[in-house]
């Protein structure tokens, strides 16, 4: 027996337009239910991402915005992983070059970093962690991966980050290569958000189709 879901909505942790855009696509589609980003709280407090996971990071988002409102809550936290340089960046990618670093000063220090690994030795992937926390239940989490190598010198323009730098074998292009739209196909973000979905439709009624057929 499905749990009621009695929320209008469900907060996503996030600032960014982009993916708050992506999330509530998916949500209005898979479960008929609207999704609202911080730019609607203002008043929250930032939350600071200190934790030695990727895991911990969006556990510890979501669940104190949910504490504070009341409301379920989803986090993500995502990063590059590159096993030749034992994990880094990481936790750290948004911050590889220092606090506040671009895109392309990141870009810059992990191509320095990797300049003597052979080409055999640059495999990496993205990670994708995403937390869901609802009000006086027990939080859950999810993990999406992608993978891919780092090559020595950026391509393309679309996406952001490490996408220049990561080139998808499946795909004979770097993920700033792609389409967005294809980007986010394959992404570890969309493949966190499935399973998430997932999970969501398994414990839950929602409303419209999904609550016919769970009664
Ligand atoms: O936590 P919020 O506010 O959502 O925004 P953020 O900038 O911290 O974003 P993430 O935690 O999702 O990502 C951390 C860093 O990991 C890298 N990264 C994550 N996902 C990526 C992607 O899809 N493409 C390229 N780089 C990515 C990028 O350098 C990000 O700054
Ligand atoms: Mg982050």
């Amino acid at each position: 027996m499905k749990k009621d879901w009695p929320f209008p909505h469900i907060i996503i942790a996030t600032k960014n337009k982009g993916k708050l855009k992506q999330f509530a696509d998916l949500f209005q589609a898979h479960l008929q239910l609207g999704v609202k980003g911080l730019d609607e709280f203002p008043e929250l407090p930032e939350i600071v991402e200190d934790q030695d996971t990727f895991e911990g990071n969006a556990l510890k988002k979501a669940e104190t915005i949910a504490e504070i409102l009341q409301v379920p809550v989803i986090s993500d936290d995502s990063g590059l992983v590159v096993p030749a340089l034992h994990g880094a960046p990481g936790i750290y990618s948004a911050r590889y070059a220092g606090e506040g670093a671009t895109d392309d000063a990141n870009n810059e220090k992990l191509l320095a970093k990797m300049r003597e690994i052979p080409d055999e030795q640059r495999q990496c992937f993205y990670v994708c962690a995403m937390a869901l926390a609802v009000p006086g239940e027990a939080s859950q989490v999810v993990r999406g991966e992608c993978h891919g190598r780092i090559i020595r010198e950026p391509r393309g323009h679309e996406g952001f980050g490490y996408d220049p730098l990561f080139y998808v074998p499946e795909e004979g292009k770097t993920m700033a290569e792609l389409s967005n739209e294809r980007k986010y196909q394959i992404s570890h973000r969309a493949e966190a958000t499935r399973k998430l979905i997932q999970l969501l439709k398994e414990e839950y009624a929602f409303g419209g189709k999904e609550e016919e057929q769970s009664r």
